[in-house]
């Protein structure tokens, strides 16, 4: 894409914004980097170059500053969501994570976000404690037949048949049948159909036509989605139909009111597809590093334990809110391993703006990502180094760089949520698994581990081995 033009017709650049020569010229290599799952890491490297204003390719700059963070992400800044998130998803209805248009995300914003509150969340806390349970049974069952565990593919299935039951009554049972069935392959192949959808968006609509297995697989698992969404749909609605007097109530119920206050058919299996991608993998790719970073530190596991060991038998989430290490260990993994690091492209209004005292034109793409906010050794010394200590008496500076849920009204909807599960997974594993430690059986190492981050981060080798002891 060629940098948008002023009204005088005259080009705009970003030629007076520290960068590489090359990305004066050419977004190639940041391209290579994105599809390569390696472009929070290169735009990290930049930064640690350039300083924290990066023009990373001809119409893109990216931001590591709480400044320009803030102005970015204000709710009334006039920043809008840049046109690739229309193709992240393989849905050609937007929903409320990839619309660009600001009245219709207000308007499924404020039919979505009542339930997913805090408070009503309440109401759904049993359904959250129980498949959370089943998991660490489920967990302990393979410890004792494998010798270890694949805790990432036991938290996506939790994860999963959570946002399943929660959204359409009905989980999608991944946890009592314990394989890998299609969906699940399809959701292990979404972060990165995303990230091609996102880069090469013509192509993959052409994917069918294309003799490259990459593309037509990614194209393939995109479409599954839209049908899984359609048959969670057709269940809540036969559900409904069982029981029209008094359907179980879910996220999703309002949404099925005829009217002004509902959803068309379309838009709501729209909403389905997305609440399914970004409620699953964020949490459990979360819950995995957790739970790898915790096993690799005895002091901190120790401390963990301890403090878990004073909960009593029949815990409730309100008693786990009370765990101020819990709590700082939470909040280390999502600064260390915040599961969507890479970068929140957003659209500089019509009459361009200043930020962070760079005149950046209209049109063009600014960026932040958690990658490398969470990374500012000023902020948190020693950045790499898993320390939840750092969270006991937290600096300003460090709550306002904190952004693995995103920032203003494109907020993650879901972060009461996800913070409500991973509680609720981490105190009943540490509690079932006092001594677990990261196996290396099958062959299992860090490099297992390392980062593939396309807009969701995962480990590379798609698993994480533990053992009870
Ligand atoms: C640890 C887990 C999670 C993390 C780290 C996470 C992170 C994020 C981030 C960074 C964004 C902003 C994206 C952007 O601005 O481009 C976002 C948006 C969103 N998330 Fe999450 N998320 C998590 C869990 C969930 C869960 C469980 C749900 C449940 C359905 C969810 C639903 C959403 C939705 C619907 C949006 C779009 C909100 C909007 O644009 O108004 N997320 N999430």
């Amino acid at each position: 894409m060629s940098p948008p033009q002023n009204t005088n017709g005259i080009r705009n650049t970003l030629s007076h914004i520290p960068g590489p020569r090359i990305s004066k010229w050419t977004g190639l290599v940041l391209k290579y980097y994105s599809i390569t799952g390696r472009r929070a890491l290169y735009v990290h490297k930049l930064h640690q170059e350039y300083g924290p204003v990066v023009r990373i390719c001809p119409d893109e700059v990216d931001f590591a500053s709480t400044t320009a963070a803030k102005q970015i992400h204000a709710v009334s800044g006039g920043f809008m969501k840049a046109a690739l998130y229309t193709h992240i998803t393989s849905s050609k209805v937007p929903n409320v994570f990839s619309t660009l248009d600001p009245v219709y995300h207000s308007v499924h914003r404020r039919l979505l976000s009542g339930p997913m509150s805090e408070s009503s969340l309440k109401l759904v806390e049993p359904v959250v404690r129980a498949r959370s349970s089943l998991a660490i049974e489920r967990i302990g069952g393979e410890m004792k037949k494998r010798g270890c565990a694949d805790v990432l593919k036991w938290w996506v299935f939790m994860a999963t048949d959570i946002i399943g039951e929660l959204s359409f009554g009905d989980s999608f049972r991944m946890l009592e049948q314990g394989n890998k069935n299609q969906y699940a392959h399809d959701l292990d192949k979404v972060a990165f159909a995303g990230g091609l959808r996102a880069n090469f968006p013509t192509l993959i609509n052409l994917a069918a036509y294309l003799p490259i297995p990459l593309f037509r697989d990614a194209a393939a698992s995109g479409q599954r989605m839209q049908v899984y969404a359609r048959e969670s749909i057709q269940r809540y609605r036969n559900l409904i139909a069982a029981e029209p007097s008094n359907p179980k109530p879910t996220l999703f119920t309002k949404l099925f009111k005829a009217g002004e206050e509902g959803m068309s058919p379309d838009e709501i299996r729209a909403e389905a597809q997305g609440y399914i991608i970004a409620g699953s993998d964020t949490t459990a790719n979360t819950l995995t590093y957790l739970i790898w970073a915790v096993c690799r530190d005895e002091a901190i596991k120790r401390r963990l334990v301890e403090e878990l060991v004073s909960l009593p038998d029949d815990f409730r989430d309100r008693d786990l809110k009370n765990l101020s290490y819990l709590h700082q260990v939470i909040q280390e993994t999502l600064r260390l391993y915040a599961s969507a690091p890479s970068a929140l492209p957003r659209e500089v209004p019509r009459g361009g703006a200043e930020l962070d005292g760079y005149w950046i034109p209209g049109g063009f793409t600014v960026s932040t990502q958690a990658y490398s906010m969470h990374r500012d050794p000023e902020i948190y010394p020693q950045p790499e180094s898993f320390d939840p200590s750092r969270w006991e008496t937290p600096t300003k500076a460090m709550k306002d760089a904190w952004m693995p849920f995103g920032g203003g009204s494109r907020t993650c909807l879901g972060l009461h949520l996800a913070n409500m599960e991973l509680r609720n997974a981490v105190a009943r594993f540490f509690r079932a698994f006092p001594n677990a430690k990261v196996s290396n059986l099958e062959g299992m190492s860090d490099a297992d581990m390392e980062k593939v981050i396309f807009f969701l981060m995962v480990p590379k080798g798609k698993r994480c081995l533990i053992q009870a002891s």
